[in-house]
């Protein structure tokens, strides 16, 4: 008999389970009915970043999101809205003048204050989060922030100026800073201490999100639950907003990866991952009420960015459920507790 309980009716007593989606999937009847029964939230993968959603400066696209949005609200799902600043799939348009010179700090600073008053007021009561701004600390141990054109054009008040017009555009609105490899010691240590800053500065930051870009060897539980209650020492919440759990563990970053080549799903791999899903699972639960979110990075392994990043055309298997959306070892581990 098929089990008419989903993911997030096990996890109801502890927080909602979202998934990163698109708006073809919502026009799939399997996918959609796939998507209600395991999810209480839904990410736009891609039709609310900075591009997509602004391609020029008097234009906007709001069709793919609000498809997304709409579905939400008819179904009573959370929406976390993704993102508002981001160095990647940034619109070219938005540093450059009509000339093809680069925009000073204050035109674009305004130009942001523009984007996000007009994205974020347009969902006001219907996106309860927002990925306010992305990856903004570098990778490299020798630099604090990424030197993204945000970061040359405007310094570091680019990320405070973010969070301010966030909160001024919905005051409701929990904001998140987002990151990946939160949880490596000083990378860490660097996502700490920026946040320590715009916290003692007053600066409307709610909660820290954690993507999940795991592998079948990393992180260990014990790094996790440090990464987490180091954060949550700030007095922020913090949510698992991309998770997946990679079988390659040659790292995520693209000029570093790519040393492992394609691999099928075997059944070592299968127990691994279980194994690690299990775990985490058990520290978010463990941390009820710190933790108030878990979303997926895309539905199931019939399609994963990770197919195509680090490494182009590597498939991957990364998530609970297999390419015909059937429940994978790990997701019996994920909801026996
Ligand atoms: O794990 C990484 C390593 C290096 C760069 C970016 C990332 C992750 N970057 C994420 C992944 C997919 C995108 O769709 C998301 O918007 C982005 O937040």
């Amino acid at each position: 008999k098929e089990d008419k309980k989903g993911l997030k009716d096990y996890y109801k007593n502890f927080f909602p389970i979202g998934v990163a989606v698109t708006p073809r999937q919502l026009e799939d009847s399997a996918q959609r009915k796939f998507i209600l029964k395991h999810f209480n939230s839904l990410t736009a993968e891609n039709v609310m970043k900075m591009a997509p959603i602004h391609p020029e400066e008097h234009r906007y696209n709001w069709e793919g999101a609000d498809a997304i949005v709409n579905f939400a609200t008819a179904n009573g799902l959370k929406v976390r809205g993704h993102n508002l600043c981001w160095h990647t799939q940034a619109p070219k348009w938005m540093f450059v003048d009509s000339m093809g010179n680069q925009v000073t700090k204050e035109v674009l600073l305004g130009r942001l204050k523009a984007h996000i008053y007009a994205v974020v007021g347009r969902y006001k009561g219907k996106i309860y989060a927002w990925d306010v701004v992305n990856e903004a600390v570098s990778d490299n141990p020798k630099e604090f922030l990424r030197n993204s054109l945000w970061y040359k054009i405007c310094g570091e008040d680019y990320i405070t100026k973010a969070f301010e017009y966030a909160h001024q555009a919905d005051p409701q609105a929990m904001l998140f800073y987002n990151d990946y490899n939160t949880e490596y010691p000083e990378k860490r240590q660097r996502i700490y201490t920026l946040l320590k800053k715009l916290r003692d500065a007053g600066v409307p930051v709610h909660a820290v999100g954690l993507q999940g870009h795991w592998s079948v060897k990393d992180p260990s539980e014990e790094m996790l639950k440090q990464a987490i209650n180091q954060y949550a020492s700030l007095g922020i919440k913090v949510q698992v907003t991309e998770l997946d759990v990679s079988i390659y563990t040659d790292g995520n970053i693209p000029e570093q990866a790519g040393a492992a080549s394609n691999s099928p799903f075997t059944a070592e791999l299968q127990q691994q991952q279980a194994e690690q899903y299990g775990k985490f699972f058990s520290v978010f639960r463990q941390h009820k009420g710190t933790v108030t979110g878990v979303t997926f990075w895309n539905l199931s392994d019939r399609y994963s960015w990770l197919d195509n990043f680090p490494v182009r055309g590597r498939k991957n298997y990364p998530l609970l459920f297999d390419k015909d959306l059937q429940p994978k070892t790990a997701y019996w581990n994920v909801i026996r507790f």
